[in-house]
């Protein structure tokens, strides 16, 4: 019996508790998930300072010079006092008794004096005025961006508690299988091993990919991979050569998913080993082991690793048949906002979702209109 495509999902995210949190520097965090939240270290800007290059002024001008602050330097020890002014960078510290800051290009300078245009409070950037110490600036089970790892550097962080990736063998089953040069009579070229790495390596580290013999005991003892995920490639349905669900059997796997009502990639499977390892078996029609992996595969490696769920992203699909029973995943190119499929959608070629930048997500009862997007 086939899970629908939705439930399928679910079954893959649920399975997807998050992997133990590890503390990594700033640097190596990047794409990972926060397993706590980011809140200030420090409040934000940690001093008053100058948002403009220019003079800052106490009392009405014109104002007599004190001296000058800088980036980097200390803050001074004296107040400025009524009728003096000192030069000031951007970034340095703002003296105790200042008003505002006139930006240089509004002021008059004379050898001992500078008049100019002053506004109470103006271009001082006020301690603790973007946040306060402690305040969460970022919740748990974001995944980290560039940006991120800036602001958290900025609130004082060397290091961040973040989801450990999961790490993944890629098993190549097909003893018809080339690894260079054209295909010829019986022979074709892999084509899955090269599409996987760039499917899944946003959320997981390949750390294995191993092409495996047609043969039951060979494909069982490849199993054996200590990650946390294998996904086998070309061995899922019910051939004389197809020796996944054998080797499953062997292992006393429980299966939680053995076929998914979609298509292409209908033959998927998804089961978890004695000791909790997973594994995923993606049909071996290159399109279809594509759309398993988006089905299955990603959510898996993204529950695993602390993502939070995305919200979908949904287009409207123009002129799309639907499957009498089955979910249809349909290579689309987006422009002005709707999705276009690009045909060439068989499940053994690669050539329409070559050039797709998503494929749709047409249930069967889909009465045209919007449609979810898996991005590619
Ligand atoms: N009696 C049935 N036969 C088949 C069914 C079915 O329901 N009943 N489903 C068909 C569908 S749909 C698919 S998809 C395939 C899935 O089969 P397997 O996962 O066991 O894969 P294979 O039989 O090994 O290969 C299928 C096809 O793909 C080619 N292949 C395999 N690996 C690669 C690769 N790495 N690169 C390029 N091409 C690959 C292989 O040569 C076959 O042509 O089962 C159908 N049959
Ligand atoms: O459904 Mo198969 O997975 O179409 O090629």
């Amino acid at each position: 019996m086939l899970t629908s495509w939705h439930k399928a999902r679910e079954t893959a995210r649920s399975l997807a508790k998050p992997l133990e949190a590890v503390e990594l520097p700033l640097k190596q965090a990047l794409g990972m998930a926060l397993a706590s939240p980011l809140r200030a270290l420090t409040d934000m800007p940690a001093f008053d300072n100058s948002a403009m290059d220019g003079f800052a002024v106490a009392g009405p001008g014109p104002w007599r010079r004190a001296g000058r602050v800088r980036a980097g330097d200390e803050p001074r020890a004296e107040t400025l006092r009524s009728g003096q002014c000192v030069e000031i960078a951007t970034g340095a510290p703002v003296p105790h008794g200042a008003d505002a800051v006139i930006p240089i290009e509004d002021c008059v300078q004379t050898q001992h004096h500078v008049t100019g245009p002053v506004t109470l409070g103006r271009h001082i950037r006020r301690a603790g005025e973007d946040c306060h110490a402690g305040l969460e600036l970022v919740s748990t089970h974001k995944t980290i961006t560039p940006a991120m790892l800036g602001l958290a550097a900025s609130v004082g962080y060397d290091t961040l508690f973040v989801h450990r990736r999961p790490t993944v063998t890629l098993l190549l089953t097909g003893d018809e299988l080339l690894l260079e040069g054209p295909p010829r009579p019986g022979r074709v070229r892999d084509a899955i091993g090269p599409v996987l790495p760039g499917l899944i390596t946003k959320h997981a580290d390949l750390l294995k990919t191993a092409y495996v013999r047609d043969d039951r005991a060979t494909l069982t003892e490849a199993l054996g991979e200590s990650t946390d995920l294998i996904i086998v490639c070309g061995a899922t349905s019910v051939g004389p050569a197809d020796h996944l669900r054998g080797a499953l059997r062997d292992l006393r796997a429980d299966v939680l998913i053995e076929g998914v009502a979609c298509r292409p990639g209908h033959p998927q499977l998804l089961a978890v080993l004695p000791e909790g390892r997973r594994v995923a078996g993606l049909p071996g029609n290159p399109f279809a082991a594509l759309a398993a992996t988006l089905t299955l595969v990603r959510p898996l490696l993204a529950g695993l690793g602390g993502h939070e769920v995305p919200e979908p992203t949904t287009a409207r699909v123009n002129a799309v048949t639907t499957h009498p029973r089955d979910t249809r995943l349909v290579p689309v190119t987006r422009a002005s906002g709707e999705a276009i499929p690009v045909g060439h959608d068989r499940p053994g070629s690669l050539r329409g979702v070559a050039l797709a930048d998503a494929l749709a997500v047409i249930p069967s009862h889909w009465a045209g209109g919007q449609a979810e997007l898996l991005p590619l």
